[in-house]
């Protein structure tokens, strides 16, 4: 997808007034409460109308002041999936889904519906009311719902929001391999570093009303690492568990990582903080730390009055956090090998 974005909107005392031209499969809108996030959205969507501007979706435009064209939303072929899932609710689920696969046309649908139910696992749910379903499975089938309208890009405003970390980073696999099997484009709007970094490619940062930069997932979870409590948050995907004298030991780099909270069978992602790691420039060899990892510093970078140090070992790569102090008195530089202490207990696995 390639927006070039460019309009203005007062609303009441805030105005909103962007400008941005991107490119990319997952892009990200990542802002604090009232930043103007959901305003861009609705502008994209053609939800609101600009005071003025120009929006264009990979060459074909939406809106134009000067050329007095405003595209009406069903013509700009946006999906949307919200933070609540807003389904009809005296319809069943499978009337929600078929929505508007049955308005769209023959030659522009895209997404086959018995493959996007099994993707979202809905088979067993077709014929049952929308009105008792978990929050989760709500919003597996707004994305359904969307999907299945073929939409040329699919904007996501805040769609975990609602949900408790366990049904968060659960639905997380679900947005990606539906826009990703389905070839469907995606702007996914967040207020979270995590879910930017496990949803997007490339980020729109929002500010008072305003775009003010464009970034990577990770140069925003670097930025971050100074203000954030959990500082530079780590993902690890990790697979194919043994047990150890009662931890999981998993394959990392070029050695092992021993977790307290693992689990058997297939993959699961953790989360570890920056803080959470301990540099020695010598093996220390006896310390109660349950991972001890030979790596080597691939790069140092400043946030505020921390230095994120970024390891590597074996392709694997984490980020570690220290005092610029402690970086001067240890004298890690690129190229430095170090072992990296972490506990067991400080991994938390996420799904
Ligand atoms: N119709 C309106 N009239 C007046 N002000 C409005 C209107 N709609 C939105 N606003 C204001 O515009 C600002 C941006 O709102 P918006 O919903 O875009 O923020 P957001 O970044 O999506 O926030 P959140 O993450 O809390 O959803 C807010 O200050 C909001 O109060």
């Amino acid at each position: 997808m390639r927006l070039h974005f460019d309009a203005e909107k007062k609303l009441g005392d805030f105005t909103f007034r962007a400008e941005a031209d991107i490119a990319g499969q997952r892009i990200g809108i990542f802002g604090e409460s009232g930043s103007g996030k959901s305003t861009l959205a609705h502008i994209l969507s053609g939800l609101m109308r600009p005071d003025r501007g120009e929006i264009t979706l990979d060459g074909e435009c939406m809106f134009s002041s000067s050329r007095r064209l405003n595209l009406a939303p069903r013509h700009r072929r946006i999906g949307l999936v919200f933070q609540q899932a807003m389904l009809f609710p005296h319809l069943s689920v499978r009337s929600n889904l078929f929505y508007g696969y049955r308005r769209c046309p023959k030659a522009l649908r895209r997404a086959d519906p018995d493959e996007l139910i099994s993707l979202l696992r809905l088979d067993g749910l077709l014929q049952r009311g929308v009105g008792n379903l978990s929050g989760g499975e709500k919003q597996r089938v707004a994305l359904g719902r969307a999907m299945l309208a073929s939409p040329r890009i699919l904007v996501m405003d805040e769609p975990l929001s609602a949900l408790d970390d366990a049904l968060r980073f659960q639905i997380i696999p679900y947005l990606k391999s539906v826009s990703e099997r389905f070839q469907t484009p995606c702007i996914f709007i967040s207020h979270s570093v995590i879910e930017m970094q496990l949803m997007t490619e490339r980020i729109l940062m929002v500010k008072n009303g305003t775009i003010t930069a464009e970034t990577t997932p990770d140069e925003l979870a670097r930025q971050n690492m100074a203000t954030s409590q959990r500082g530079y948050v780590n993902l690890l995907r990790l697979s194919e568990a043994d047990i150890q004298g009662g931890l999981y030991s998993y394959g990392w780099g070029t050695g092992r990582l021993l977790i307290s909270e693992g689990r058997n069978g297939g993959p699961s992602l953790f989360e570890l903080s920056s803080r959470d790691i301990i540099l020695f420039r010598k093996n220390p060899e006896a310390i109660s730390a349950r991972n001890m990892l030979e790596c080597r510093v691939e790069e140092l970078f400043n946030a505020e009055h921390r230095v994120g140090v970024v390891l590597s070992s074996g392709g694997e790569r984490l980020v570690a956090e220290i005092v610029r102090s402690a970086a001067e008195e240890l004298s890690i530089t690129p190229g430095t090998q170090v072992f990296a202490a972490i506990k067991a207990s400080s991994f938390r696995r996420l799904v």
